[in-house]
């Protein structure tokens, strides 16, 4: 057999943990026809040729797609360190990417989208023409929306979403008397899932137990699909696809989410004719109020949209909550100090909706930012190339470049963190601190605020929802994600009532649960076990 590893690069061993697939990947009455279909495909695929000749003037980081597929962290992070400023390309199991240092990302965030296409090559990463994963000429309806009536107006729901936390630890969360063993990841999706179903469809279907699965299993059928999909060659997936069993599945799960939101949007038509209505504050209302006469309704799209949102939210920040839990189990000293400011924050019950309490957790912001720095993405700012495009240092991009940026890479670079391998919860406190003071000097000085380079030190940049070239968690420009305002405000409404009211620690002898990779997703230990027990305070 010859070797995998083409050059380059430490080698790495893969061994796949046992939770590093979704179940459903290796469940299935289906499951010994899938190994040989695969096996077949995978010799396929794997010794075939890249034929891809997309003329970008770059080098090759050259490394098995193995690599990629089980360990794309330690393959960014080992690239990242031999190019570092430079453009360079990896063959990947979806074909090349060219990767995008931070130095050179600001030149491309602000291009129009006929020049650079967030939307393509989320469409063709999604293989969206087979999953469905696409919400056509409602793509931007999606964004707008969670712009227009969420960010900025978070406030108004955070009562709302306390409410919702309360029941659910009430109803799922151990006594933790005694110090306990609890599995979080699975906790933290199924209350991210109720958290942003009650803002996304209410009250009623949000506790829904059918909705939930809805809701939580879509974006991993999809993601399953895609990853099946992948092992075929594209001239093969027009048949392929009736052998991957996930792309029902898809189906059967809008056709449920249809079902069960029809009524609602129904009942809601008919009581606005009734004077004096008062419409519900949530996302079935806001699209609805959206829509154009002669599409409110159209059952379908709602159920999709709605079925999108969930996939783009729920995992995500569900995952990075998980993340903090680990943190905290690990860092000690870090639960007091977030804890005595959740007490100052919320020293009485009103504070839970008060406007500006989410924004007084600067702490805890920090610690947040920096779980997801080491935890986060292991690429972001994923493109295509439509026009033609010359980047400052010469390299050319001509149409149909996929890029990627180095997100792993990035996080780990010293020139943008100091000591980038330890993990410091205050760091991006402390750098809001210094920024602070040096705003305040600014305004002493008026010579000084005149001058220079007002624009970084005004702009929050070490806030957790702060975006920048070294900082593409939530993407960059256009297309960075609306959603992270409330993901930040869901994140810090579980941790601070936890905080507040648990301590937490790892189980005896063990060290922070160890992430799982798979094709580029990065994600949280989902069977690992953390110690709660609750405080008498
Ligand atoms: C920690 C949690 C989250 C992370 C890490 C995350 C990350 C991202 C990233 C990396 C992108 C792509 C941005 C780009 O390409 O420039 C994105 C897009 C998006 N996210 Fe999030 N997200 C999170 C939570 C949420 C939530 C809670 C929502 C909804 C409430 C949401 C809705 C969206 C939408 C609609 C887009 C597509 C934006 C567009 O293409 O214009 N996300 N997110």
């Amino acid at each position: 057999m010859p070797s995998m590893v083409e050059d380059a690069g430490p080698r790495t061993n893969f061994t796949i943990e046992p939770d590093v697939l979704p179940n459903q990947v290796l469940a299935g009455s289906r499951l010994s026809y899938y190994i040989a279909i695969s096996l077949v495909l995978f010799c396929i695929w794997f010794f075939q040729p890249s034929k891809q000749k997309c003329g970008v003037s770059a080098p090759f980081y050259k490394a098995s797609r193995l690599k990629w597929m089980f360990s794309a962290d330690t393959l960014v992070k080992d690239s990242y360190s031999k190019f570092r400023d430079r453009v360079y390309q990896i063959k990947t199991t979806e074909g090349v990417r060219t990767i995008i240092p931070a130095s050179l990302v600001g030149e491309l965030k602000g291009l129009p989208e006929d020049t650079l296409s967030a939307r393509t090559a989320v469409r063709e990463a999604m293989l969206s023409e087979y999953t469905s994963l696409c919400a056509g000429a409602h793509t931007d309806t999606l964004s707008l929306l969670l712009k227009s009536k969420m960010t900025g107006q978070l406030a108004r729901m955070t009562p709302q979403l306390k409410e919702e936390l309360e029941h659910i630890l009430a109803t799922e969360f151990p006594d933790c008397e005694e110090w306990a063993p609890f599995k979080v990841q699975p906790f933290m999706i199924r209350t991210v899932a109720r958290l942003s179903g009650r803002v996304f469809v209410g009250p009623t279907l949000n506790r829904v137990e059918e909705w939930m699965d809805v809701s939580i299993n879509f974006a991993i059928t999809a993601f399953i699909a895609v990853i099946k999909l992948q092992f075929f060659p594209p001239w093969m997936r027009p048949a392929a696809q009736y052998l991957v069993s996930e792309l029902g599945t898809i189906q059967k799960d809008l056709a449920k989410a249809e079902a069960m939101l029809t009524p609602i949007i129904n009942e809601r038509l008919r009581d606005s004719e009734t004077p004096g209505y008062e419409k519900p504050d949530d996302y079935v209302q806001w699209l609805s109020d959206a829509l154009p006469e002669d599409q409110k309704k159209d059952y379908y799209i709602q159920a999709k949209l709605q079925l999108l949102l969930s996939a783009a939210s729920i995992h995500t920040t569900g995952n990075l909550t998980t993340d903090c839990i680990y943190d905290l189990a690990v860092h000690q000293d870090m639960q007091e100090i977030l804890r005595e400011e959740a007490r100052e924050v919320f020293s009485d019950d009103e504070a839970w909706a008060r406007k500006d309490s989410m924004g007084r957790l600067k702490k805890l912001d920090s610690f947040i930012k920096e779980s997801q720095r080491l935890s986060g993405n292991v690429t972001s700012f994923i493109r295509k190339v439509m026009k033609p495009i010359d980047l400052s240092d010469g390299t050319h991009l001509p149409a149909g470049t996929d890029l990627l940026a180095p997100m792993a890479g990035i996080a780990v670079d010293e020139r943008y963190y100091s000591d980038p391998n330890v993990f410091d919860g205050l760091r991006f406190y402390k750098q809001c601190q210094h920024q602070q003071k040096q705003r305040e000097q600014q305004q002493q000085s008026a010579s000084a605020s005149s001058s220079g380079d007002e624009a970084s030190v005004s702009n929050g940049r070490h806030h957790f929802t702060s975006i920048g070239n070294t900082n593409m968690n939530f993407g960059l420009g256009k297309h960075a994600c609306p959603g992270r305002f409330f993901a930040g405000c869901e994140i810090k409404l579980v941790l601070a009532l936890l905080l507040l009211r648990y301590d937490i620690r790892l189980k005896d002898g063990e060290t922070r649960p160890a992430p799982n990779m798979f094709m580029m997703t990065k994600s949280p230990s989902m069977t690992a076990e953390i110690m709660f027990r609750r405080r008498t305070d």
